[in-house]
């Protein structure tokens, strides 16, 4: 990935954000300044997003949070709004900038206790917590926004909604919804993880003053998941290219009964990209994939010694084992097989379940794998396939799924894809990314054996990894949202030559 977008594209959680704010103040911008700025956007887009809202409530918290809902109040009242704030502390407990912010409002402010929003607010600002939020919402707080929720006012947020972590996306306590949320310099996982991102509305980012620079400084991991993370155009082939340039990729099939979902993977992993494609099938599957493949070739694979033979063709680069592959020592050994022969795997669905009771022989195969290239392995897991796989990350209810995910690709050797609406993707050497595209279309039977196809297809076109896995996810999403309502997994490979052409228009990084 390239430096520009990666730090276009980067997450930052609340730590990184105040070393952010640290090196700015340092740099010589006055906090109250930094706080004036964030004011300003918020101002600003209530007054954009909201042109008709008149009596506007700013719910304002005891820290920095606060002190933007104070400055942004004055800044509505000046612009002929007529606000009114709600503390949830006596200003004179105020410190710092918001206690200057909180200052310089001259118009009416009450307790947070006397906020009734069926008062006929136009529209209910939330200042409460931040970035700073430590523990769970309750009392006057939480009370506060329960009486928001009920009054199905439009809330605006100022950087998360209240009671959202920013670093993790978990709700703390009781947690506001909000129709639209401003945010600073960068937005934080929170935004993007859930429950956080369907709290949040949609997100604006502002700028506030705080220079890309200081992003060398503080080095961030964790990234939105979006082109600028993948090389880009993915997948346009040379003019002069062979289709070997585009890599072989190989999807093992269950038998007979159980060919469907090979066949979405091989399809999905062509039209992905790769320049070939074959299905490895036992002898029993043969003639049901026969009657079904054109463009994709088909070899009898029924036993390791067939498998052997197979691999001696050294092109084929990229391998999909586990959808409809059938659960047991077959899965295993192939899985091992493919990794020590050096090539890629993509490891799925019964791929992945295959290993449950001995997790530590497909890591220790994919560290003896690793090379200067990275990971060679690849995880698609849905929630309970990780469980089988990390079942003491799973129950460990202190970590997000932000941070499960990269303990698993650190442990595993490989690079782990945690699905969901929110997909995680995480590189053993740290590096995550954070994927929101998509539709709920994509909850359906065989999507996730399509995912593994266009990942594959990635990794035998020599993207690394992480990237391929990074890629995949977005294109699969994307393709989703081609397609609209009414998706079936079938209908996801066709979607893919619009993607193509989409990445091939975007300027290449
Ligand atoms: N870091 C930056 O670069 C900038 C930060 N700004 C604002 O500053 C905010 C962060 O400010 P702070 O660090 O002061 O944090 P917050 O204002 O989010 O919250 C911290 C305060 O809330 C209290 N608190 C936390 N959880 C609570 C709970 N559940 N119930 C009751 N009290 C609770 C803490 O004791 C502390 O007093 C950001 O969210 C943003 O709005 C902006 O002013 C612009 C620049
Ligand atoms: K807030």
């Amino acid at each position: 990935m390239t430096k520009i977008a990666a730090h276009d594209l980067a997450l930052l959680d609340p730590v990184q954000m105040a070393e952010a704010d640290r090196l700015t103040i340092a740099g010589g911008m006055a906090g109250i300044a930094l706080m004036e700025r964030a004011a300003t956007a918020v101002a600003g887009t209530i007054r954009r997003s909201f042109p008709k809202a008149r009596r506007i409530a700013v719910l304002a918290g005891p820290g920095n949070n606060g002190g933007d809902a104070w400055a942004a109040a004055r800044l509505l009242s000046e612009a002929g709004c007529e606000p009114t704030v709600y503390s949830f502390v006596a200003p004179d407990m105020l410190r710092g900038d918001a206690a200057l912010a909180a200052a310089g409002y001259g118009g009416p402010w009450q307790a947070l206790e006397a906020f009734v929003p069926e008062a006929g607010f136009d529209l209910v600002v939330d200042g409460l917590f931040g970035a700073g939020l430590a523990r769970p919402v309750e009392g006057e707080a939480a009370r506060a926004i329960a009486a928001v929720k009920g009054a199905k006012t439009p809330v605006v947020a100022i950087d998360l909604p209240s009671g959202i972590s920013g670093a993790s996306g978990e709700p703390l306590g009781t947690v506001l919804r909000a129709d639209l949320t401003v945010t600073f310099f960068r937005r934080k996982p929170g935004h993007l993880l859930e429950p956080g991102r369907s709290a949040c509305g949609r997100v604006i980012v502002a700028d506030i003053g705080i220079s890309d620079s200081v992003l060398e400084a503080i080095s961030p991991q964790v990234f939105a998941n979006a082109p600028g993370l993948f090389r880009n155009p993915a997948t346009s082939p040379r003019d002069a290219g062979h289709k070997y340039d585009r890599g072989h990729a190989v999807v093992f099939s269950g038998g007979m009964a159980r060919t469907g979902a090979a066949r979405l993977a091989a399809m999905a992993a062509l039209r992905g990209g790769a320049g070939l494609v074959t299905v490895y099938a036992p002898g029993s599957a043969l003639m049901a994939h026969a009657a079904h493949l054109t463009a994709i070739m088909l070899e009898r694979c029924n036993d390791a010694a067939d498998f052997d033979a197979l691999l001696c063709d050294a092109r084929t680069n990229a391998f999909v084992l586990g959808p409809g592959f059938g659960i047991g020592e077959d899965a295993r050994r192939y899985a091992s097989a493919v990794l020590a022969a050096g090539r890629r795997l993509v490891l799925d669905a019964d791929g992945i379940t295959s290993f449950q009771d001995e997790p530590e022989t497909l890591f220790a195969a994919a560290k003896a794998a690793t090379s200067d290239d990275g990971a060679p392995l690849v995880l698609t897991p849905h929630a309970g396939e990780f469980k089988r796989l990390f079942p003491d990350l799973a129950g460990d209810a202190t970590l997000s799924k932000l941070e499960r995910t990269r303990s698993a690709a650190r442990r595993a050797g490989a690079v782990v894809v945690l699905k969901g609406r929110d997909t995680v993707i995480a590189a053993p050497d740290g590096r995550a990314a954070i994927n929101s595209n998509g539709t709920p279309w994509l909850a359906t039977a065989g999507s996730g054996d399509v995912l593994s196809g266009i990942v594959a297809a990635q990794l035998a076109q020599g993207a690394p990894s992480f990237e391929a896995a990074c890629a995949g996810v977005w294109m699969h999403g994307r393709a989703a949202e081609h397609f609209g309502s009414g998706l079936i997994a079938e209908d996801l490979a066709p979607m893919l030559p619009q993607v193509h052409t989409e990445l091939a228009a975007l300027p290449s990084s």
